[in-house]
């Protein structure tokens, strides 16, 4: 796969996701009973960091981790606005709480998508947080029950987001800025 070339430059710093997690999972642990356990469930790939971040503020809850992979944007900057599920979750959510990780909420396909499928299982609450949210960007009417940033219409990597599949592993959310 080749890029035009590119440059990345710093949007959100590592310490101030850090802070803004530590606000959300306060948040979080208000609105789901601390005596019944909660299914958190990341969206593969781009919630990794998120999701690790996210269950180690949790720490002190019972917790179940699960994935669900969805993808609409393979290697492209602009979304197919096809969602294809390509991996299902391994356990249950009927009857249970149940938090979804999503890293950016952008179009809201994807989450709008995944959130239908999972509420057709009939958890017993269904919650949603992003670390991101471009709300100019949204082409359905969806809106995450946190969100950790809104951000302008710029096209970002890092902290588990990809451009073409890199870039995941930078600790820091960063503006791709085209050179040529
Ligand atoms: O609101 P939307 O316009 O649907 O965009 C948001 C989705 O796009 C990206 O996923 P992608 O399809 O690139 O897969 P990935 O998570 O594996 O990177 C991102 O991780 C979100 O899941
Ligand atoms: O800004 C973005 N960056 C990377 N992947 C994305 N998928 C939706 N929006 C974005």
């Amino acid at each position: 796969m080749t890029t035009r070339p590119y440059v990345i430059d710093q949007m959100i710093s590592a310490k101030a996701i850090a802070a803004r997690i530590e606000e959300l999972t306060d948040e979080i642990k208000r609105l789901f009973p601390a005596d019944e356990r909660l299914v958190v469930v990341g969206l593969l790939r781009g919630s990794f960091v998120f999701i690790a971040d996210l269950v180690r503020e949790l720490r002190d809850r019972e917790v179940e981790v699960d994935f669900i992979e969805a993808s609409s944007y393979g290697n492209a900057m602009e979304s197919s606005r096809e969602v294809r599920i390509l991996k299902d979750l391994r356990g249950e959510v009927e009857g249970r709480n149940v938090l979804v990780v999503e890293d950016i909420v952008d179009t809201g396909h994807t989450l709008n998508h995944v959130i239908h499928i999972l509420r057709a299982r009939n958890p017993k609450q269904l919650r949603t947080i992003a670390l991101l949210d471009k709300p100019t960007r949204r082409e359905v009417d969806f809106k995450a029950d946190w969100t950790g940033f809104e951000i302008p219409d710029e096209f970002v990597v890092g902290y588990g987001i990809d451009y073409a599949q890199c870039n995941r592993n930078l600790p820091f959310i960063g503006k791709v800025r085209f050179t040529e």
